[in-house]
């Protein structure tokens, strides 16, 4: 961790001196040794990979532009999202699509909580949609994250809710359906420079459904409402994450397997 020492004075004048630890920093240097790793160990000559979306995923995009440029590999990369897409422009690389590509040898992604039995919360960006249809359509799919992610059980550390991407017209009555069978409450997620809410790549509504009871079956929970009419995904992904790269301050990762 880095640490730098802020100059403050005290009531009386006298100059003290506060260490400021750069939590931003090592977050940072978190994701992007998850990220170097699981690219490493999974991208191969000729494979065909998926792209996941956030923050996380520009450290593992840019890692594998440098492995396809040192190493003349041949990668064809199916896009999660619209930011995803950018990025394989950004850095060269080959774009492919489903309806070309429709198996992938292994997808990386991002994740905003890992329990212990490896169910994710995805689509704190709003892309959990195209991100499960691709990871639907992987061998393998693997999560890179930094420390923040890593929980016992859902709801521990990710304190913003299960995304749940919904047609516009029907977000009242889902809403009302999951809140009165479930319990919690629940929130469209507002757009932060528009007015009004955020429209997903699919142009859908996002709900953040704040749910209390910690103990569900996530399953069984996530199956219940893609049942609602108008319900287009859940952010819960669950028996679909075959391996965890968790990034931690002082620059090591953690690994946590699944056995799908
Ligand atoms: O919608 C966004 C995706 O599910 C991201 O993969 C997830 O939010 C994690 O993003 P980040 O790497 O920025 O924490």
């Amino acid at each position: 961790m880095c640490l730098i020492v802020n100059k403050c004075f005290s009531v009386r004048g006298i100059l003290k001196f506060r260490p400021v630890f750069l939590s931003t920093m090592s977050l940072e240097k978190a994701k992007q040794v998850a990220a170097y790793r699981a690219v490493d160990e999974f991208v191969t000559n000729n494979c065909v990979f998926g792209v996941g979306s956030g923050s996380t995923v520009v450290y593992a995009v840019q890692r594998l532009a440098e492995k396809v440029e040192t190493e003349n590999l041949k990668v064809t990369c199916i896009p999660t999202s619209f930011q995803a897409k950018q990025l394989i422009f950004k850095h060269n690389l080959t774009l492919g699509e489903l309806d070309t590509n429709p198996i992938l040898d292994v997808t990386i992604d991002g994740a905003d909580e890992v329990d212990a039995n490896m169910t994710l919360i995805k689509g704190g960006g709003g892309c959990l949609l195209q991100e499960k249809i691709v990871a639907s359509c992987s061998k393998i799919m693997i999560v890179i994250a930094d420390y923040t992610k890593d929980s016992k059980k859902l709801g521990e550390r990710y304190k913003k809710g299960i995304p749940i991407e919904v047609i516009p017209m029907a977000y009242v009555p889902i809403k009302n359906k999951i809140v009165s069978v479930y319990g919690g409450d629940i929130k469209l997620r507002s757009a932060v420079a528009k007015a009004g809410p955020v429209v997903t790549d699919n142009g859908n509504f996002i709900l953040d459904w704040l749910f209390t009871n910690q103990d569900l079956d996530w399953h069984n929970v996530s199956t219940a409402i893609k049942n609602i009419p108008g319900v287009v995904e859940t952010g819960l992904f669950v028996n679909m994450c075959h391996k965890a790269y968790f990034g931690q301050p002082e620059g090591i990762v953690i690994e946590r397997s699944a056995s799908l």
